[in-house]
């Protein structure tokens, strides 16, 4: 069989054809009705069904009085049109509480979907730098609103609103359909007339709710009302007095947010005009008609009841609900699926390495020339630093504020990759490595670590561990009476407690003191004494020390009773390594190490005389 060639026209064809459904596809509408059965399928078919029902019930009941009123003008039996428009009467009113309860339980459930979506995007990248993008904080703003309602209402409303718009529009359908049975022109002239105003009041429903204007007002009204209800910052606008301003800022931004819908959402003075008249033609046009004929006789009274109806009932079709509710709808849905591609891209780390880690590191850890500077700002932080960590051994990292410690224990953990130079480990760049494995191998206690309201046992080893290895960590960390094992640790639960700064502290040194009883290798300790005081800091510090020998330990701490414990100690300023050494070096070197440590020493001297005196 020879195929026959395509037309130059056929593929012009088929290609515009193309390109339309991709548009389609590319619309958030689309994207919103075609996620609903990924929410719920039984409640997806059973909602538009119900659409399609009700939409047809009011034709079917203008035909039924259509029916009903030839038999009054004929004499005949009125038991079938009546019990005909009674049946239709009972239906459309009994569907509408059904509608609605399945509306807000697939809204719901598409809220859920939408979460479950969310927390995926979020967490699922290898890297942090898509938490940390301002544009794409401002999309997970907008995203969410779909669950907080600041700017639309929530889903399980929405989602009400818009079957409800689609009724209507279905029901300005059937409407239309019924019209065509008195003329060609009627149903054309009233369906194109009401679907027109969809056009003529376009702009009336249009309001761009990411605009700067609209996430900056989002913004500060979600931060000032964390600031109202969250505990630990209670204290402050207590002390401070900013209860007053912190309300007066909540409800300003919240009042910007209404005038800026109000402002974009009103309906514009020159199409309600134009509106008006087309609307007030067609439907005078029509019913002018309608009425001539009844009155030739040309068309019966029944008839003209029916007809009369189904124009009316054709303005369901117009300008309305739909266009309110769908699309601040659709535009959640959008956002969030369109989140899982951008929080990708923005936290995909470019080694895709497969090597597995193994015991790294046996040799040793190596920047090599590392450059770095974070996403959202071109200064570079790091910048061509060249250090050695020999494994097994401790290294402390110390510096001022902001030299960039904290970055390079970032980069060592492979939450970013230098922008230039490698990270090696055992002469293998940290890309080539299967990432997974290699945080297997690490542990860490940051300086905001993670206080997780779970118990304390779970607090200690999110993923289980035995108990005795908890309370072995916990005993390393000096917090072996701290609570029970099951005791939650926040005060909102069951017999929950909240823990003291320098208590939480010891819970975080105690998670990787666990990891490492489970394996760990590499201990990254970012201030793990901070909140402790002196005598708790000195007796921790022995005892991490002693729980972490053997491994290749990364120290930064500004307590330089800290510090000299470490094998060695690297002093980083200008995004490079200024000093290393060991204490005793780099004391004998005079130089930045031993200027930050006396400067310390003498503090602490002279606090320490004045307590003595
Ligand atoms: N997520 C981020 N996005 C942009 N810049 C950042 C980010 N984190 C840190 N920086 C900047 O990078 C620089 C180094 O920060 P880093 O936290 O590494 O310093 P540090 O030496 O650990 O400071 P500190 O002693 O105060 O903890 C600082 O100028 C800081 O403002």
């Amino acid at each position: 069989m020879t195929e026959t060639p395509e037309t130059p026209a056929g593929a012009e064809q088929r290609s515009g054809i193309a390109a339309l459904a991709a548009r389609l596809r590319d619309r958030d509408e689309w994207k919103f009705f075609a996620v609903l059965p990924r929410a719920h399928r039984g409640l997806a078919v059973a909602w538009w069904a119900l659409i399609l029902v009700r939409g047809a019930l009011p034709a079917l009941f203008a035909v039924a009085t259509g029916l009903l009123v030839d038999a009054i003008g004929d004499g005949a039996s009125l038991t079938g049109p009546l019990c005909a428009a009674g049946a239709v009467f009972v239906l459309l009113r009994m569907l509408v509480p059904l509608h609605s309860q399945v509306g807000v339980a697939l809204g719901e459930r598409l809220s859920c979907l939408l979460h479950d979506l969310l927390v995926e995007t979020t967490t699922a990248p290898a890297g942090i730098a898509h938490l940390e993008s301002r544009e794409l904080a401002d999309e997970l703003a907008g995203a969410r609103d779909f669950d907080q309602g600041t700017v639309g209402p929530p889903m399980a409303i929405s989602v009400g609103l818009i079957a409800g718009g689609l009724v209507e529009a279905a029901v300005g359908a059937g409407q239309v359909i019924v019209l065509a049975a008195y003329t060609w022109w009627a149903p054309l002239l009233v369906g194109g007339a009401w679907l027109a105003t969809h056009w003529l009041l376009k702009e009336s429903s249009f309001w761009d709710r990411n605009t700067g204007e609209v996430l900056d007002a989002q913004r500060r009204s979600d931060y000032t009302y964390k600031l109202a209800v969250d505990a630990p910052a209670a204290k402050e606008l207590r002390i401070f007095g900013l209860g007053d301003w912190t309300v007066a800022q909540f409800a300003a931004a919240r009042r910007r947010l209404v005038e800026l819908r109000w402002q974009t959402t009103r309906l514009q003075q020159r199409p309600l005009r134009w509106t008006i008249l087309v609307l007030v033609a067609a439907n005078g046009v029509t019913l002018w008609s309608l009425a001539r004929d009844a009155a030739s006789g040309a068309v019966g009274t029944g008839e003209v009841v029916v007809f009369a109806q189904a124009a009316v009932g054709a303005s369901a079709i117009a300008f309305g609900g739909l266009n309110w509710a769908l699309p601040p709808a659709a535009g959640s849905v959008a956002a969030v699926l369109g989140l899982r591609e951008s929080m990708a891209e923005a936290g995909r780390l470019g080694g895709t390495g497969e090597l597995p880690a193994g015991e790294a590191p046996r040799d040793g850890i190596r920047f090599r020339e590392v450059g770095f500077s974070y996403s959202n700002d071109d200064r570079p932080v790091l910048d061509g630093l060249d250090l050695t960590i020999e494994a097994g051994t401790s290294l402390a990292v110390v510096g001022l504020n902001g030299a960039g410690k904290t970055t390079l224990v970032k980069l060592l953990c492979g939450l970013y990759e230098p922008t230039s130079g490698t990270i090696e480990v055992d002469g293998t760049a940290l890309g080539d490595l299967d990432l997974a494995s290699w945080r297997r191998r690490l542990t860490a206690v940051f300086q905001d670590f993670n206080r997780y309201e779970l118990p304390l046992r779970d607090n200690v080893a999110p993923l289980g561990a035995p108990d005795e290895v908890i309370e072995a960590a916990l005993a390393d960390a000096g917090a072996a009476d701290l609570a029970d094992l099951d005791t939650v640790l926040a005060p909102g639960y069951d017999g929950g407690r909240d823990l003291s700064g320098g208590q939480w502290q010891r819970v975080a040194v105690a998670r990787a003191l666990c990891a490492v009883r489970q394996g760990a290798g590499v201990v990254v300790l970012d201030e793990p004494t901070a909140q402790l005081d002196v005598r708790g800091e000195a007796e921790i510090f022995d005892r991490i020390l002693t729980a972490t020998k053997g491994c290749t330990t990364v120290l930064i701490s500004h307590r330089f009773s800290t510090v000299q414990h470490a094998d060695r100690i690297c002093v980083v300023a200008d995004g490079r390594v200024a000093e290393l050494g060991t204490h005793d070096e780099l004391m004998a070197a005079n130089g930045r190490y031993r200027q930050m440590f006396d400067l310390q020493a003498s503090r602490f001297e002279e606090e320490a005389d004045g307590i003595a005196g």
